[in-house]
């Protein structure tokens, strides 16, 4: 075909300039781009100038034959290119989103192993302190998977401030699967929840309901009370979770609160974390103390909670602004006459000028809080200052009081702190341990990979840990000072038990410093009372006495003008008396 199209156009010879084509005729150009049917036509037959025979030209047989050809060697072409095109479209996409990556060290919902970045868990100690560095999904960028041999898009969007979270109003996620089957939806979204629950069971949200930090709950066993304590409290819980219909049947509204109370560093907030575990409840955590919280925002945070779980309120007492009165807290304090604002109420804890609660607000919270099956938790350490509308039974069933340290917390401090850790058995297996639960102590083992200690025998534990015990006196310390002072000696149980009398001296001389700094301190603010009230009195008697003086002098003038007008009068009408009888 190449041939007779090159044999088409005359050539001429120049000498000296090679071959020279001259310019093509109408038929030259016909035979060298029409199909090579029209081709073999153009030579076998003139090219029809009128429009019905060039119709019937392209449509004779032995030229469709060749349109047909043109078709699918151009439409081979064109899938070509179209497949050539995606492919760069796509890489260029896939390359823009690649750039377009959020990482970030927070931990926003479930903690995936999949969003972290590879590598993370094989980084040295030092690093593994700091939150794990983790790919967040890119706020309006389509993301592609496979989800039960369906194609299925997402795309995030966040209404609000964007980044960072924290700021954020609103997270949509939208997605689209290409399926009829509208099932496959459900499921995925069944099964997202499913995932985010079973993430979430060892988690609790913190503050202002918002998941701003989580951490791990606790082991029942790692909390040392005094014997029945906790055992009661969590068999009260978990009675009152499954007594639904028994409450309905009287009438009862199914909530239960539990007021912990007591001395600082005792364990209340350690035990609530630790029921939840046990409970396999989230924990809500809030603190009333926090800025700009008021009655309003209160009652939207109790509206969010979800139907079961466990509201924590801490240091309930934090918003006791003189006493939590019945009134609002924010208004200023009356100007006295003298320009002085007046001072609080000797014996109420001083102003907290950010919170806005009133004790009707926290009561209406608390009571929307705890329905519904929901258990609420409040804790204070200042038992005595609570309003007794705030403790009676129906909002707070159960007070129990926190004490500090008794001898057998101490003992079982001990023995947990430097107990065999997880998989380790004691020195002498025969001999078990007291505390009979050693596998799930909660503290740091001596034991463990990164911390080695002596390994002792299960007397010799026990022998050091009636010695520490010994030496502890009751109710003097608390259980975090306890737990602070091991913590000194964590491979050390020996020193740990040898130096205990001295430390608990120094607490003691510390404590009665403190006392007598208090007592001083007191003993100040009272003479400055005192004093201030002496001065003041003082004041009021200059005051009354000058306006006494004021006074007497003023009628004394009074009183001598008086008698200056009487004896004028009578002056002048004796002389006109004596005028008139001359
Ligand atoms: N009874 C206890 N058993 C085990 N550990 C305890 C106990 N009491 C306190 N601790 C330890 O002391 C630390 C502080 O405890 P926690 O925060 O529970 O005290 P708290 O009573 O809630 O204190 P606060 O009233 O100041 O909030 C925790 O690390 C915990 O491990």
């Amino acid at each position: 075909m190449k041939k007779r199209e090159r044999s088409t156009l005359p050539r001429v010879q120049s000498p000296g300039q090679g071959i020279v084509y001259p310019a093509p005729s109408l038929d030259g150009l016909l035979t060298l781009f029409v199909p090579s049917a029209l081709n073999n036509l153009a030579i076998s037959a003139p090219i029809p100038t009128d429009i019905s025979g060039i119709i019937t030209l392209l449509f004779s047989l032995s030229a469709l034959r060749d349109w047909l050809k043109l078709i699918v060697i151009g439409g081979f072409f064109e899938t070509c290119r179209r497949i050539v095109l995606g492919g760069y479209s796509k890489m260029i996409s896939a390359y823009k989103k690649s750039r377009d990556v959020h990482i970030s060290t927070n931990t926003y919902g479930a903690e995936s192993s999949s969003i972290t970045l590879d590598g993370e868990d094989n980084h040295s100690s030092l690093f593994k302190s700091f939150r794990k560095l983790s790919y967040l999904p890119s706020l309006s960028v389509k993301y592609s998977l496979w989800y039960k041999g369906r194609y299925l898009t997402n795309v995030l969007f966040i209404s609000g401030k964007g980044f960072p979270i924290a700021k954020v109003q609103a997270v949509a996620l939208y997605t689209s699967i290409l399926t009829r089957d509208r099932n496959i939806l459900v499921q995925l979204l069944q099964q997202a929840r499913t995932n985010y629950i079973a993430a979430q069971e060892h988690h609790m949200l913190f503050n202002g309901w918002k998941h701003v930090a989580s951490r791990a709950k606790r082991s029942i066993t790692s909390i040392i009370l005094d014997p029945g304590v906790k055992e009661m409290l969590l068999k009260d819980a978990r009675v009152f979770l499954v007594s639904k219909s028994w409450y309905s049947e009287r009438g009862i509204p199914f909530r239960r609160g539990y007021l912990l109370w007591g001395a600082p560093g005792s364990g209340k907030s350690s035990l609530i974390h630790a029921i939840a575990g046990e409970l396999g409840l989230g924990i809500f955590i809030i603190s009333l103390s926090k800025m700009g919280l008021d009655d309003s925002a209160l009652n939207d945070l109790m509206n969010q909670l979800p139907e079961r779980c466990i509201a924590l309120m801490k240091d309930i007492d934090a918003t006791l602004v003189q006493g939590l009165t019945r009134e609002r807290t924010d208004v200023p304090n009356p100007i006295k006459p003298g320009g002085h604002p007046a001072s609080p109420k000797a014996g109420m804890p001083a102003a907290n000028a950010s919170t806005k609660i009133t004790l009707s607000g926290l009561l209406n919270a608390l009571d929307v809080c705890a329905q519904e099956g929901r258990i609420l938790f409040a804790t204070t350490n200042k038992y005595s200052l609570l309003d007794p509308a705030l403790c009676r039974p129906d909002r707070m069933d159960v007070h129990i009081e926190f004490t500090l340290a008794s001898k057998y917390q101490a003992k079982e401090l001990f023995m947990k702190f430097f107990g065999p850790g997880k998989d380790e058995p004691l020195e002498k297996e025969d001999d078990e341990s007291e505390s009979g639960d050693s596998n799930d102590s909660g503290y740091s083992s001596i034991h463990d990979t990164t911390i080695c200690g002596p390994k002792l025998s299960s007397e010799m534990l026990k022998e050091l840990a009636e010695k520490f015990s010994d030496a502890i006196e009751p109710r003097q310390v608390s259980m975090a000072a306890l737990q602070g002072y091991l913590m000194m000696y964590k491979v050390q149980p020996l020193e740990a038990v040898e130096h205990s009398t001295q430390w608990l001296q120094k607490e003691r001389t510390d404590r009665e410093a403190q006392g007598k700094c208090k007592v001083e301190e007191q003993a100040d603010a009272r003479a400055t009372k005192e004093q201030a009230t002496t001065e003041e009195l003082e004041k009021e008697i200059t005051q009354r006495v000058e306006k006494e003086v004021r006074e007497r002098m003023e009628r004394e003038r009074f009183e001598k003008e008086l008698r200056e007008k009487i004896e004028r009068d009578m002056t002048s009408k004796m002389e006109s008396l004596f005028a008139e009888r001359a």
